[in-house]
């Protein structure tokens, strides 16, 4: 990309489309363009074709959607297939139809099979039963990755798709029931330091295993694949180990510096047994991961202090 390119990142004011920015802009591109939601509502065919038709974006990070924990997709199951599907669609034939030289979307780790052999491999795609819990995103994402597809294999399209592990970090969701369970473990931990309560209550039986990677390595890899990769296959985004819920819940305890109890809630649901990604072929590409995962826990509850005081501060002014 050219440092004086146009890039469009669609989902700027989230944790992935700040990161993507941040780094854009540490890397010296000076024509990043964004919108927010209430200025450019991706669902609107009729606005994203008009915004395409005036900005004529070069790049596009399609890092815009409707995102959430296991609750949240379990519970607005519509309105996560319907926002998804909308906003890919929109974007992507809009990319095509204004001639935009590369855009990359963003789908996520569970578009694969719910018992995907793991570590899960791209070709994994399809090939079996999806998690009920998040069928209607995964099922929108798949549309994302078959459209780039698609319009690639018709029209000749430089269109990417990237799919990321679960990912936490700076400007996170920390939304008590909707939020994913890192940043929803940092929030609880800390309130129960804060009130003295002598347990945290931890959803599903804590056996689930996970794999996370640190928002701003996400984007360092979103980075490097917009400038290295034109491939038709996906590629997977992750730190290629994993942990149970359990061990992630007690290094949470631990950053925060909570000495209560771990209770675990088996009435919640658990989702996926285990969906840990195989990277080989991104670091077949040249890149890898840097952030650790307790440095990267440290990093993010230092932001949501930062945040957290700053909401109590603006209460009070
Ligand atoms: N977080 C995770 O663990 C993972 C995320 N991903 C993917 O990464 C991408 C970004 O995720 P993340 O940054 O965590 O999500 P966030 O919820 O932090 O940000 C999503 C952004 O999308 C924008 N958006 C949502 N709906 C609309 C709409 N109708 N019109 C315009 N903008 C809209 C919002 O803009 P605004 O703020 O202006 O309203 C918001 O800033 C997504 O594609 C997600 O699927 C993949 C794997 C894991
Ligand atoms: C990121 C990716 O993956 C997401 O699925 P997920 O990985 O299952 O999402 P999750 O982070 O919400 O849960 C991970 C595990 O953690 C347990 N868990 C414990 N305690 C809390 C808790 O307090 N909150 C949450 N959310 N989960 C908890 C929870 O029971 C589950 O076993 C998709 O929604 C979708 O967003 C997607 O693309």
């Amino acid at each position: 990309m050219e440092k004086n390119a146009k890039i469009y990142i669609a989902g700027h004011r989230g944790m992935v489309g700040g990161a993507i920015k941040r780094k854009l802009e540490k890397d010296g591109f000076q024509r990043v363009i964004t919108r927010t939601s209430g200025e450019l509502d991706l669902r609107r065919q009729d606005q994203v074709q008009a915004f395409f038709e005036e900005e004529q974006p070069d790049y596009v990070f399609l890092a815009a959607a409707k995102v959430g924990g296991i609750h949240a997709n379990n519970t607005y199951r519509a309105e996560f297939l319907y926002d998804n599907l909308m906003i890919a669609a929109n974007i992507i034939h809009a990319a095509y139809t204004q001639n935009v030289r590369k855009l990359m979307f963003l789908g996520s780790s569970c578009i694969y099979p719910r018992m995907a052999p793991q570590p899960i491999v791209e070709d994994s795609l399809l090939t079996g039963p999806l998690e009920a819990t998040n069928e209607p995103y995964a099922i929108a994402k798949i549309t994302g990755i078959k459209l780039c597809e698609a319009y690639h294999d018709q029209y000749g399209c430089n269109f990417i798709s990237v799919m990321p592990t679960n990912l936490y970090g700076i400007g996170d969701n920390y939304h008590p029931e909707n939020s994913h369970v890192l940043p929803a473990l940092i929030r609880r931990f800390h309130e129960a330091k804060q009130a003295n309560k002598p347990s945290v209550t931890v959803w599903g039986t804590g056996t689930p295993k996970r794999e996370f990677l640190y928002a701003d390595d996400l984007a360092e890899a979103c980075v490097f694949l917009m400038e290295n990769y034109d491939g038709r296959e996906l590629v997977n985004i992750g730190a290629g180990e994993d942990m149970s819920i359990r061990e992630l819940a007690e290094t949470v305890r631990d950053v925060v510096c909570y000495e209560g109890d771990i209770i675990f809630d088996a009435t919640k649901p658990d989702g996926t047994p285990r969906k840990l990604m195989d990277v080989s072929r991104l670091h077949k590409l040249g890149w890898k991961h840097s952030t650790e995962l307790r440095q990267g826990i440290a990093q993010a509850y230092g932001d949501f202090l930062r945040k957290q005081y700053h909401h109590l501060n603006a209460m009070h002014q």
